[in-house]
């Protein structure tokens, strides 16, 4: 798995590094040279191709993009470099100072051999226009430092570097991180970034390069670790490789694969109801391997259960005794697809998890579960209180979206958006138990270790989708046979992903090929079984 770091983490790296005696300016060389490897690798198809544009701001990003001017000059190339701001030019009459920072000596090092740039200026576009024609697109606009919205300023100049080099066609190459994408969160202001076709990540990959907007801006990531640094600890790991799974013994029975039983599917004041949350549940934990479903919904929907999975068990959601005495015999309550809002739902949720502490019974919580869960938050700490104390023993995974953990930590969806890695972590302190804060480029956080999922792709924004994920960790929590990581909630994460990515390749058989426009929740189920078969292979 890759480690992924946090800003203040590369931050400390570099200064470890520095005060084992490394010069830090010699890193900024190191960097730059190696980017220009890399370029020069990434084109090599095209041997003809020798004209770049680099562009620069006035940070240490700015820096590394003057000595790769510098490099690619001093290679052959026709290079022109762009500079964000006037501000950050030195005047080059003054002598090098000791005190220079480092970006100030790789543009004097840069300017002094040749003075090849151009400062871009918002209003005089077209006149630039003109030195624009390259072949590679370099951003050293800015890099980890970049924390906030961007200036107009900042806007207008990564707005630039997208056009002309769409206009030139040009490869575009992003230094350490795609400019406007904040490398602590993933966070991009208004979809104001750098899109690159290449991320040349320096020192260590940064976490928020795999998840939320970055996704849609990072173009393919290459490390350039440059200075050693296994021994730190990251911040969180990159999810793309599933546990496989240990074939069943054979003297087993289905009681040997466990019995899960969904509690959802609702259906409130004679509305159409929510069945098919129940459903899709139900079919993708027996698609998971669970040995026994059940499924407690409302009655309403028993028939259509039954036709779309005859190998379930129906009950009725609101039989509160038949209900509790099921979950006294199950490995795996999932509760909360489509349950309901109303204050009887709430009030079954309370009891059921009630029950299923008292049993010491798993407990999945997802959707109008966690609904609850928030309200109750409110109006009854000691049940929170006491379900926290239960996750430390037992195990207990929460599955929200951001909207859904937004309403679990009391706030606005904007401020869990703005850093999910700290959100998840809150929700975590807060309630006790495993996480996974749902969207692009998940969040897990189980046994207090952090993952970001590298699986699964836009095709899964579609209603039900969750439904088929809730199902899945409950048919994996169920079979007791399998191992921790195995039964783990980021396998359940990275099986769903998998599923999605793989009814989304081009190049598979066509049997298993949709889209990611119209793939439907009901898709998933049978290719959930496809990918637990290859993986046992
Ligand atoms: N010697 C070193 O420490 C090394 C640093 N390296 C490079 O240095 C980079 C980090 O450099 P810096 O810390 O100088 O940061 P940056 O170069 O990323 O950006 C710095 C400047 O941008 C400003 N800024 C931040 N957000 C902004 C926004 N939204 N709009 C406008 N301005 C904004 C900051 O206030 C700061 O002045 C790394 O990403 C990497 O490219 C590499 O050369 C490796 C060695
Ligand atoms: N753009 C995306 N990229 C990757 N995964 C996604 C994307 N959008 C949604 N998903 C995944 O699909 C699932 C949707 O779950 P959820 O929002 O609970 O849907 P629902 O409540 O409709 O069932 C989650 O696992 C989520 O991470
Ligand atoms: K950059």
């Amino acid at each position: 798995m890759i480690a992924l770091y946090n800003t203040e983490q590369v931050y400390q790296i570099e200064k470890a590094w520095f005060a084992q005696g490394h010069d830090s300016f010699a890193l900024m060389q190191q960097a730059a040279w190696q980017c220009v490897q890399r370029i020069i690798h990434a084109v090599q198809q095209k041997p003809q191709t020798k004209r770049a544009c680099v562009w620069v701001g006035h940070g240490n990003n700015g820096g590394d993009g003057w000595l790769i001017s510098h490099y690619l000059q001093k290679l052959g190339w026709q290079v022109t470099t762009v500079v964000m701001s006037a501000d950050s030019l030195l005047d080059m009459d003054d002598m090098l100072d000791a005190s220079d920072s480092d970006a100030h000596k790789a543009q004097r090092i840069a300017r002094q051999h040749r003075d090849n740039f151009h400062v871009f200026q918002q209003e005089a576009r077209d006149a630039l226009a003109v030195h624009l024609a390259a072949d590679v697109y370099v951003d050293a606009l800015f890099g980890i430092g970049f924390d906030r919205a961007p200036t107009a300023q900042a806007a207008h100049t990564i707005g630039a570097f997208n056009h002309y080099a769409a206009q030139h066609q040009a490869l575009k190459v992003a230094i350490d991180v795609p400019s406007g994408v904040v490398a602590q969160t993933g966070q991009v202001f208004d979809g104001v970034a750098i899109r690159a076709d290449i991320t040349l990540c320096l020192v260590a990959r940064k976490q928020g390069l795999h998840t939320k907007d970055a996704l849609d801006y990072i173009g393919r990531v290459t490390d350039i670790p440059l200075v050693p640094h296994s021994d730190s600890v990251p911040n969180a790991w990159l999810l793309s490789q599933a546990y496989p799974f240990a074939a069943r013994q054979n003297n087993s029975h289905k009681g040997s694969y466990g019995h899960v039983l969904i509690v959802g599917g609702n259906r409130i004041d004679g509305s159409q109801g929510m069945g098919g949350a129940a459903i899709l549940a139900a079919s993708s934990a027996m698609a998971a391997g669970a040995g026994k479903i059940t499924v407690a919904c409302h009655d309403a929907f028993h028939g259509a259960v039954l036709t779309s999975l005859p190998d379930a068990m129906t009950l009725d959601v609101h039989d509160t005794q038949g209900v509790r005495g099921l979950i006294q015999s199950a490995q795996v309550v999932a509760i909360g697809m489509g349950l309901g809002r109303d204050a009887t739902a709430e009030h079954l949720f309370q009891a059921y998890v009630q029950t299923a502490m008292e049993h010491q019974v798993a407990l999945i919580i997802d959707a109008d579960g966690l609904y609850h869960l928030a309200t109750l938050d409110k109006k009854a700490p000691d049940f929170v209180q006491a379900l926290k104390a239960y996750a430390q023993r037992h195990s207990v995974r929460f599955t929200p979206h951001s909207g859904e953990a937004a309403r679990l930590l009391h706030t606005e969806v904007a401020s869990i958006e703005q850093n999910r890695f700290a959100a998840i972590r809150k929700c975590a302190q807060h309630y006790g138990g495993d996480w996974l804060l749902k969207g692009a480029g998940s969040l897990v956080l189980e046994e207090d270790v952090l993952y970001v999922c590298a699986v699964g792709n836009a095709g899964l924004a579609s209603a039900g989708m969750g439904d088929v994920l809730s199902g899945v960790n409950a048919g994996l929590m169920a079979q007791q046979d399998l191992d921790t990581d195995q039964r783990s909630l980021r396998q359940a994460v990275l099986l769903h992903g998998m599923a999605g990515d793989t009814l989304t390749q081009t190049d598979i058989p066509a049997t298993w090929r949709i889209g990611q426009r119209g793939l439907q929740a009901q898709d998933m189920p049978a290719v959930i079984r496809h990918e637990m078969t290859t993986l046992s292979e």
